[in-house]
């Protein structure tokens, strides 16, 4: 369970948004909406612990997410809205390193299982400057499956992804919930997806209402 309670940011001197709370239960996926700007990013890298101090609570299976930090990192998989894969490195080389960041050591098994489930088979040596924006996409998404943890927080997780990718990665949100997981997520992309979707809508506070 992900419970936020009274989540507040500001960039420069407005208000993005006010005593946000949420509960997110074991097996759900939650989708914030809202325009551009309307702080959607912000939201989520503040309960991920990004974006530097900020007002409110988040807690993880009852425990503070700021006093359990190594805990809270250990059940967390954050997907930035780039894609943060170095282009200089290959794509196995990429998932490695990152999933030693958090001290995972990957076999290359679960490098070919990854790979696969997201459709890059046989890219594991491929510079990934030689890739096309989708597919670097899709190394990102291939955390999914070699960092298996129970929270997901993914930023704008369909962007450069073809139709059948965007089907693919739907179903993939409601097998992870389904086994239990937790899914938050950004989109402007209407969820098409075989359970209920909780929305939480981000509108821009009128000016001066801090
Ligand atoms: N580093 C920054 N410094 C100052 N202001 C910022 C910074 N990053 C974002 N902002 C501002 O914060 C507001 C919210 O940005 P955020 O990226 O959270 O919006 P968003 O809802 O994710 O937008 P989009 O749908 O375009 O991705 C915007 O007005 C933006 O200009």
């Amino acid at each position: 369970m992900l419970r936020v309670q009274g989540l507040t940011a500001w960039r420069e001197d407005r208000c993005l948004y006010r005593d946000v709370a949420l509960a997110l239960p074991a097996g759900s996926i939650t989708q914030i909406r809202g325009p551009n700007g309307a702080g959607k990013t912000t939201l989520l890298k503040h309960i991920a612990g990004l974006a530097g101090h900020r007002a409110g609570l988040v807690s993880w299976l009852a425990y503070d997410s700021h006093n359990d930090r190594d805990d809270f990192l250990h059940n967390l998989l954050y997907l930035g809205h780039l894609p943060g894969i170095k282009s200089a490195l290959s794509v196995a080389e990429n998932l490695t390193a990152l999933a030693a960041c958090r001290g995972v050591s990957l076999p290359p098994e679960t490098i070919s299982y990854a790979l696969n489930t997201v459709k890059l088979a046989g890219y594991d040596d491929m510079p990934c400057h030689q890739l096309s924006a989708g597919q670097l996409r899709r190394v990102a998404l291939a955390r999914l499956f070699t960092e298996p943890v129970a929270l997901w927080l993914l930023d704008e997780p369909f962007t450069a992804i073809d139709q059948a990718g965007v089907r693919e990665l739907e179903g993939w949100l409601v097998a992870h919930a389904a086994h239990g997981g937790v899914v938050l997520l950004t989109t402007h992309h209407q969820l098409h997806v075989s359970c209920p979707v909780h929305y939480v809508d981000l509108l821009p506070l009128p000016e001066g209402r801090d």
